[in-house]
């Protein structure tokens, strides 16, 4: 059984702008008192687990024992099937130190060049965490396919590279609240209110 969240504050566990922002939206019609880890002084924790869910887990933990309050994380990323799902878990890792998403996006495109197959799948963990070290956490995913060059400059991150299927724009070009509808995020996100909000 999850554990139910009943308001106060919450930590997000996450130190990338666009994320926060996404984070923000979603909690935006609950009853939650959100701070950034940031905005406490909390530092990035090094990622050493091997799964997203295991890193949402890490982040979140984290978090929880630093501050005292209960914290929630998202770790994704987007894996592409013809380079062996690479990113993956190394997504944010592979923009270098300068979290240059220009470079990461030229890469993909690069090692994909004379591959037929484009599909590629976005993926989130989430994690609540509280810091007695109990932890619940749910992931979601969006299936679609990587285009030949990058289009639009909304969001942040993969996003102009990637359009999900049924649609004809990347989620780059997409309207920030329809991305909110479909993403691996909101997918995981669902999830985790009907658990812990519900
Ligand atoms: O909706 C998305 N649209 C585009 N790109 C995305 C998305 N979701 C994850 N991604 C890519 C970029 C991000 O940098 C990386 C996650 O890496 P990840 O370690 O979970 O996050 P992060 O290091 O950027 O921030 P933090 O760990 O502080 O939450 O995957
Ligand atoms: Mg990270």
């Amino acid at each position: 059984m999850a554990r139910h969240f009943s308001g106060g504050k919450l930590v997000l566990a996450s130190h990338n702008p666009g994320k926060l922002r996404e984070m923000a939206d979603l909690l935006a019609p609950h009853q939650v008192e959100i701070v950034s880890a940031g905005a406490i002084g909390l530092p990035e924790p090094e990622e050493t687990e091997t799964t997203f869910i295991g890193n949402a887990r890490l982040k979140a933990l984290a978090a929880a024992r630093a501050s005292g309050l209960p914290a929630f994380a998202d770790d994704s990323g987007l894996e592409v099937m013809a380079l062996n799902r690479d990113p993956g878990i190394y997504s944010a890792r592979w923009a270098g130190p300068a979290k240059d998403f220009g470079l990461a996006m030229g890469k993909v495109l690069a090692l994909l060049a004379g591959h037929q197959d484009r599909r590629a799948r976005f993926v989130s963990a989430l994690a609540l965490a509280w810091p007695d070290g109990h932890c619940d956490a749910f992931e979601g995913d969006i299936w679609g396919a990587i285009v030949d060059a990058p289009r639009g400059s909304r969001g942040f991150g993969y996003d102009p590279i990637f359009r999900p299927d049924g649609h004809d724009v990347t989620f780059g070009e997409m309207d920030p609240a329809q991305k909110h509808e479909i993403s691996h995020r909101a997918v995981a996100f669902r999830k985790f209110i009907a658990a812990c909000f519900g």
